[in-house]
């Protein structure tokens, strides 16, 4: 089995809001593997970064991604999946999808919340490090670019659902 698509790229590209949008279209479950590991550990992403520390946080989400892999569902990645490169060796194989976002337009969407440990400080300048630095990564996992900006999260479902055939 194989996930029908995999979403990457950065926070704030709408990966969850999308990958749920087209799980419905599709008639097939949504998987988010940050919802798995937070499952797993009983406590949200932000717990576990300041209890446990990020390198922990980036082994139970290798794990998640292996167990996910092996699943059929609509299936939503962490911003930062793609920095493993084991993880980028085994998207290879599938029907990857990077959902394109321009900084102003993430910084917008992830607002100034705890949820994403990574972005605390300043959200932009922290967001635009991580942008720049694995633009390359994203791209190159992807079969697929699809821009968000400017569009509607049931846009972009319909152009992803009209590429997948
Ligand atoms: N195309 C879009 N236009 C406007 N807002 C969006 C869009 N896609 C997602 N959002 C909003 O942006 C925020 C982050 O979306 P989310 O799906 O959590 O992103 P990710 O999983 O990539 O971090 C949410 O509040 C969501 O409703
Ligand atoms: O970019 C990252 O390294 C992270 C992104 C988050 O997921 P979203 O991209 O869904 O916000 C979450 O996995 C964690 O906070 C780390
Ligand atoms: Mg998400």
């Amino acid at each position: 089995m194989s996930p029908v698509v995999v979403l990457v790229a950065p926070p704030g590209s709408g990966k969850s809001t999308i990958a749920a949008l087209l799980a419905e279209r599709l008639g097939v479950p949504h998987r988010d593997t940050d919802t798995d590991i937070e499952a797993g550990a009983g406590k949200p992403i932000s717990d576990i970064f300041v209890d446990d520390g990020e390198p922990h946080f980036r082994a139970l989400e290798r794990a998640a991604i292996v167990a996910a892999l092996e699943g059929s569902e609509v299936l939503s990645l962490g911003g930062g999946a793609i920095l493993d490169p084991d993880t980028r060796a085994d998207l290879a194989g599938h029907n990857v999808v990077f959902l394109d976002v321009s900084l102003g337009e993430a910084a917008k969407r992830v607002g100034l919340g705890v949820a994403r440990p990574l972005l605390l400080g300043n959200v932009r300048t922290q967001l635009r490090n991580l942008m720049e630095a694995r633009r390359p990564l994203y791209a190159e996992v992807a079969k697929l670019t699809v821009q968000t900006d400017e569009r509607t999260p049931d846009e972009i479902a319909a152009e992803i659902v009209e590429h997948l055939g």
